[in-house]
């Protein structure tokens, strides 16, 4: 739950007093134009970057009074990746369990586990810093999850990785969900958010334009129309013709 949340940069306001409520067992979407304040929700929420105002709580706990209780129940997946590359896959996901206190035998049954989902089994014996784009952004992710927490924040999961492994992550997440497990995701991919997300959020300027169940939000019309509706409709593509002028 997230009660009243603010952050400025200065004189720019990111995050103008946002109000959301995520239901256990369920997968929240939030969406937004560029800039519109989700990261900045999402690392306030993780406990990445101190409120100016607010609360959050996570299972009952406040992140920010009570950081210990309330990131244990915490697997994020952070915007800007800073991993430590200089790990082989495999070291990674050790050290991830092995921070969160599990045994290295269960460490090593999960890590197999998620390879395979992860479709990375060739990849582990690689550094992470060789990785692709996507293999870093799935190897993440299993790394959020190998505590097997009871919420996910996921800061865009689906960028750069491939439509099979999407596919994967998925159906991973509908499983997570379905036991009880609950997914807290940003996305710029309307269908995405559209099809797997039980609720969503849209945010636009650092504040809550629509939030409910999918239904609620869509009201009959597409995620995308109503996104579009709420971030304040398309620009006309006029004015570029010097585009089409080829310069040589
Ligand atoms: N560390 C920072 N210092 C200064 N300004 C920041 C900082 N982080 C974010 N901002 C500003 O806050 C606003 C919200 O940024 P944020 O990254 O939360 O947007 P976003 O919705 O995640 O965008 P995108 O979809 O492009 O990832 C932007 O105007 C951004 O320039």
């Amino acid at each position: 739950m997230i009660e009243q949340l603010r952050k400025s940069f200065g004189s720019v306001v990111a995050v103008a007093g946002i109000d959301l409520t995520v239901q256990a067992g369920s997968i929240f979407g939030i969406v937004g134009p560029n800039g519109a304040g989700k990261t900045t929700t999402l690392s306030m929420v993780t406990g990445l970057l101190r409120p100016d105002a607010g609360r959050i709580l996570v299972h009952g706990a406040d992140v920010w009074n009570d950081p210990v209780v309330a990131k244990r129940n915490m697997g994020v997946l952070p915007d800007r990746l800073r991993l430590f590359d200089r790990l082989t896959g495999a070291q990674l996901l050790h050290y991830s369990g092995v921070l969160r206190k599990l045994d290295r035998a269960t460490v090593r049954s999960r890590s197999s586990d998620l390879a395979v989902a992860f479709g990375m089994e060739d990849a582990l014996d690689r550094l992470v810093t060789d990785y692709s784009a996507g293999m870093m952004k799935k190897i993440a992710l299993a790394a959020a999850m190998i505590h097997s927490p009871r919420v996910l924040i996921l800061d865009e999961p689906f960028e750069a990785v491939d439509p099979v492994s999407a596919a994967n992550v998925i159906e991973i997440l509908q499983r997570y969900a379905e036991a009880g497990g609950t997914v807290v995701m940003s996305s710029h991919s309307m269908d995405l958010i559209q099809r797997i997300c039980d609720s969503v959020a849209i945010i636009v300027r650092g504040a809550v334009l629509a939030s409910g169940t999918m239904d609620e939000v869509r009201a009959g019309a597409t995620l995308e129309d109503r996104f579009v509706e709420l971030a304040g409709g398309r620009k006309a593509a006029e004015g570029m013709e010097w585009l089409h002028s080829f310069s040589d």
